[in-house]
């Protein structure tokens, strides 16, 4: 406990956790054993494909709720962490939306648990305000705000700091319950509500679970049905075979979904990483929105929402701007400027950035598309035809695997990992946003092109645990402080990177290292 934590955790919010946690808990657990039967499938030679057993819901008219309040117009998104300044700021930013995340961008250090809850329940009390170590004062603007979405942790990831019966609860239901409990009268008082990002589902049994344990908790806290909205991060390969049954499970409460690229391509490589040829990616930065099998997923997405009535919101790209650097910021503000129109001209209704900077471009680009209309639900794009074929189409990625492939894939790992080990969820690193979803594809790649006996085109020299291990300290050579500033963050890297036994998520272990 620290000062304040006894504002959120109450005896009452608390006894609602752990109903949640008797209530959900089992299933929540088999449906992980569920992921890692179909992943050994996937080991054994099977490939993904739409669900025969469900034809008829793909096949069926029906259409999700209506868009909630707060969550029409959504043209323009900002993602960051829950600390006070940044809740501020993205809240100040201009932005229609603004992700609250206790997922990829989030260390979930029990401090950062708390606090955010905290910081969220002060914001929509406007009463949130901050001053800087530099003395800079932060308070929120008396005009428009962003609407909240709060983005609770994965299913994968337990809360070691609140047990329930002996057992540690679920991150997804203490992030989701908490702010639930606290916030959503509060939110419905402001003529908004309570709404979600889901994140890393892997199939529409999960996003079931989602919805029961929404039916329960608008019960058990007076809500009407539908009262709770969700978005659903489809940023798993196997939910891309599934988009239609997550909306379908969640029709009441959804929100649409969203095209969740960096978590998308580590799920590629996760659920396929010892099938050779066919499924090994080329250097990270090769893997752009426009190779074919991204491509087929982002079109099928948008086709999938707009014929159910659902929103399609497009994902980050990772040019950072800089307030130092004008050379860096022009090619960041051209970078995700050519993304955003992208998206906008594929029919998305909004997108995601990653900085305050960056929210006028995004708001013009699709100013541009949208005009006085909130969205394009109306571009049913029946053009599309995506086909299970085109999902997995990975094998046509141009690109090569170079030794700069591997420096990079090695030193943002580790520079990534020793900050999360230190609390920050979300860092920029050689101009990239890195978080938890691209760190993740750092690693498995290295991983992928080790176990896959890769041999790097321009060198020639074939991935080993040894070549690794000399990049690893060569790279950390290049850092600035000393080698062992980055000790725990190499040998965690090591140990999701290159040892045989794959950790599902790097979070997994790194969790387990901190207080
Ligand atoms: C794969 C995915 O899931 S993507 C979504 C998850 N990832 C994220 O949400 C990342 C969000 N972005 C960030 O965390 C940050 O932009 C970073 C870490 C990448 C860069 O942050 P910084 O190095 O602080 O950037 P910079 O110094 O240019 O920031 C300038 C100002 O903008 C603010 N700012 C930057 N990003 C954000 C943001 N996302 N939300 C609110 N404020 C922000 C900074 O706090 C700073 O404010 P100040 O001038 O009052 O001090
Ligand atoms: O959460 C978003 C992603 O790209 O991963
Ligand atoms: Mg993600």
């Amino acid at each position: 406990m620290h000062p304040r934590y006894d504002e959120i955790l109450t005896p009452d919010a608390l006894a609602f956790l752990a109903e949640l946690h008797r209530a959900f808990d089992p299933r929540r657990r088999e449906l992980l054993d569920r992921r890692r039967r179909r992943e050994a499938e996937l080991a054994d030679g099977a490939l993904l494909d739409f669900l025969p057993e469900t034809r008829a819901i793909r096949e069926a008219d029906w259409r999700v709720a209506e868009p909630a309040p707060g969550l029409v117009d959504r043209r323009v998104e900002i993602t960051g962490p829950t600390d006070a300044k940044m809740t501020i700021n993205a809240l100040n930013s201009g932005a229609k939306v603004w992700l609250a995340d206790h997922e990829d961008a989030n260390t979930p250090l029990w401090e950062n648990v708390v606090s955010g809850q905290l910081n969220l329940r002060d914001a929509i009390d406007g009463k949130l305000d901050h001053t800087s170590p530099e003395g800079k004062r932060y308070t929120l603007n008396e005009g428009e705000l962003a609407t909240i979405v709060v983005r609770p942790r994965g299913w994968h990831l337990t809360e070691k700091h609140l047990l329930v019966d002996g057992e540690r609860t679920s991150g997804s239901l203490v992030d989701f319950g908490l702010y639930l409990f606290h916030c959503a009268r509060r939110q419905l008082d402001r003529g908004a509500g309570p709404y979600f990002y889901l994140p890393k589902m892997e199939s529409h049994l999960e996003a079931r679970l989602w919805n029961d344990v929404f039916l329960a908790a608008q019960d058990r806290l007076g809500l009407p049905r539908g009262t709770i909205r969700a978005t659903v991060l489809i940023e798993t390969f196997p939910a891309a075979f599934e988009m239609d049954e997550i909306l379908y499970e969640l029709r009441e409460h959804s929100a649409g979904l969203n095209a969740g690229r960096w978590d998308y391509m580590f799920s590629v490589i996760k659920k396929f990483r010892t099938r050779g040829a066919d499924f090994l990616l080329p250097d990270r930065n090769a893997v752009t929105m426009t190779v074919p099998f991204m491509r087929a997923y982002t079109e099928l997405l948008v086709r999938t929402c707009h014929r159910r009535g659902a929103h399609a919101i497009g994902g980050m790209a990772a040019f950072i701007p800089s307030r130092r650097d004008p050379q860096v910021n022009e090619t960041a503000l051209a970078k995700v400027r050519d993304d955003k129109t992208r998206e906008a001209n594929d029919g998305f209704d909004g997108s995601w950035v990653a900085h305050p900077d960056l929210v006028p471009i995004c708001r013009e680009v699709f100013d541009a598309v949208l005009g006085d209309r909130p969205h394009q639900l109306d571009r049913t794009r029946d053009d599309v035809r995506v086909a299970a074929a085109d999902l997995l189409s990975v094998h046509a990625t141009p690109g090569g695997h170079t030794e700069a492939g591997l420096r990079n894939a090695v030193s943002v790992g580790v520079q990534y990992l020793s900050a999360w080990l230190r609390g920050t969820g979300a860092v920029a690193i050689f101009n990239l946003m890195e978080d938890a979803a691209t760190a993740e594809i750092s690693r498995s790649q290295v991983w992928q092109w080790l176990h896959n006996d890769v041999t790097l085109d321009d060198t020639g020299a074939r991935v080993t645990r040894e070549l690794v291990e000399r990049i690893a300290d060569e790279e950390i050579g290049r850092l600035p402080g000393e080698p062992g500033d980055y000790a725990a963050a190499r040998a965690l890297f090591m140990e999701v990177a290159v040892a045989d036994d794959f950790a599902d998520f790097l979070t997994v272990p790194a969790y387990e290292r901190m207080p």
